[in-house]
């Protein structure tokens, strides 16, 4: 803390003591200078702006010469907002209006610790990459991949089908290879099929081969998917779209282990395991008839819901550092990493097409970016719809605060193993109370 007025430095470092902070107090300039030199461990200075021998500014350039990791905040006086933004300009990363009250302090102070937290957890995180938090190449440490990593090492011995459920981009083919890779089929081979990218006919053909002359164009026998993944995994992408007839024959694979290729009367046996994945809502397709309840109940022995990105935003600097290392190295480029700026925007960002989404916001912004850290010009397309803060984002007050509640709901109800009784509890609501606001924000 530096002020000319001892007062004032000694209320601010008993209020930071009093918060679990270590803080001290100079009156000048140069005697921060010198215990800055001195300190490496020094990590915010407040300083004034308006002081005799040195001010503000040129004390803000110094400082960012010895130790450019050092946060400088600058107090202006009321109505000279002119100085706070020369000092922002200068490299100051906040600025506190005088007189200010005791918790604005505490404010400024703790927002600036948390963003210094957060570089560091992704240089931390870059550095630990490839030997923690990942499974294959599945990357997150947040609770709700953790449990994904549980189930994976659970089924992976098993026999049981399964059935990966998640929105587009959430790593649903990720999780089926780890589990193929880490099962006993791992000798033989995991066989993906896009089931929405083919008609009915070629999807057949697809899935269980054909013999020559079966239909227009199959000029040659074929082998089958099935066929090919035999003692393997045939990973099913997309199995909500695939019609009836397909249904039928995909039962029959279960149920029998066999099938016939198309025009053929020949049973084929192979014995695969098939995982399963889509991105719709089956149960509501079982329920409109579109599709089949028993292959359903074939296919769902275990489900695994892969959770969107922004339910697990945690995750978010580690995947960006992944992709990060990934695309400098595919474009050989050295950027270092994130400024805090790019960071929040990237962690409050709704991210629609998860994963793949972000993966592609980072590969451009690697490629656009001419500083040593991505910044936010970097990743333009998504500033404006993000806002860095909740307040500048654009939306309505009524929304904003229902998607608050909605995640404070969320997050009570995780942090209680989805205790309703408790939750209504803690939140000191009534039960009815909690039940409305489950429905109406369909958690
Ligand atoms: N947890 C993760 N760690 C690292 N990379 C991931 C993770 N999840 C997904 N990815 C990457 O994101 C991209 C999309 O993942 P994937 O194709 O598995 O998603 P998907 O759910 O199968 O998508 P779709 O439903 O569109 O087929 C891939 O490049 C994948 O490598």
């Amino acid at each position: 803390m530096v002020d000319d007025d001892p007062a004032l430095g000694e209320m601010c470092t008993e209020l930071l003591k009093s918060k679990g902070y270590a803080a001290d107090a100079v009156t000048n300039g140069a005697d921060a200078i010198e215990r800055i030199s001195k300190d490496p461990e020094y990590a915010i200075v407040l300083t004034d702006f308006v002081m005799p021998e040195m001010d503000g500014i040129q004390l803000l350039s110094k400082i960012k010469q010895i130790n450019s990791a050092i946060d400088v905040i600058v107090m202006t006086s009321y109505g000279t907002v002119s100085s706070a933004v020369e000092a922002m300009k200068h490299g100051a990363s906040d600025y506190i209006t005088k007189p200010f009250k005791r918790d604005e302090l505490v404010l400024v102070i703790e927002k600036i610790l948390q963003m210094q937290r957060l570089e560091g957890e992704v240089d931390r995180l870059r550095s630990e990459l490839g030997e923690k938090y990942t499974f294959g190449n599945i990357i997150g440490e947040s609770p709700k991949i953790k449990k994904i990593y549980d189930i994976i090492s659970h089924v992976s011995g098993t026999e049981a089908n399964i059935l990966i459920q998640g929105e587009t981009g959430t790593g649903k083919e990720l999780v089926a290879k780890a589990i193929h890779y880490n099962s006993a089929r791992n000798n033989h081979r995991f066989v993906k099929v896009d089931c929405s990218s083919l008609t009915e006919t070629l999807l057949e053909s697809e899935l269980f081969g054909h013999e020559k002359g079966a239909f227009t164009g199959a000029t040659k026998d074929r082998v089958g998917r099935f066929r090919k993944a035999d003692h393997g995994t045939i990973f099913l992408d997309e199995i909500g779209n695939i019609s009836l007839a397909v249904q039928a024959k995909l039962l029959r694979v279960l149920q029998d282990s066999e099938f016939e290729a198309v025009g053929s009367d020949e049973s084929i046996k192979v014995d695969v395991r098939i995982i399963a994945a889509t991105n719709a809502d089956l149960e509501g397709c079982v329920e409109k008839g579109l599709f089949r309840s028993d292959l359903f109940y074939r296919l769902n022995v275990i489900r695994i819901f892969l959770p969107p990105l922004r339910e697990r935003t945690e995750d978010i600097p580690l995947l960006a550092a992944h992709f990060l290392a990934i695309h400098n190295k595919k474009n050989r480029k050295t950027v270092e990493g994130f400024s805090r700026d790019t960071l929040n925007i990237l962690t409050s960002y709704a991210w629609p097409g998860n994963i793949r989404e972000l993966e592609n916001v980072i590969e451009r912004a690697v490629i656009l970016c001419k500083k040593n850290r991505i910044t936010p010009e970097d990743v333009p397309l998504y500033q404006e719809k993000m806002g860095t803060r909740p307040g500048l984002s654009g939306k309505p007050l009524q929304e904003l605060l229902e998607q608050t509640e909605r995640q404070i709901i969320i997050n009570t109800l995780e942090a209680n193993d989805a205790d309703k009784e408790k939750t209504a509890k803690i939140l000191k609501i009534s039960r009815a109370s909690l039940y409305n606001k489950l429905n109406k924000y369909k958690i």
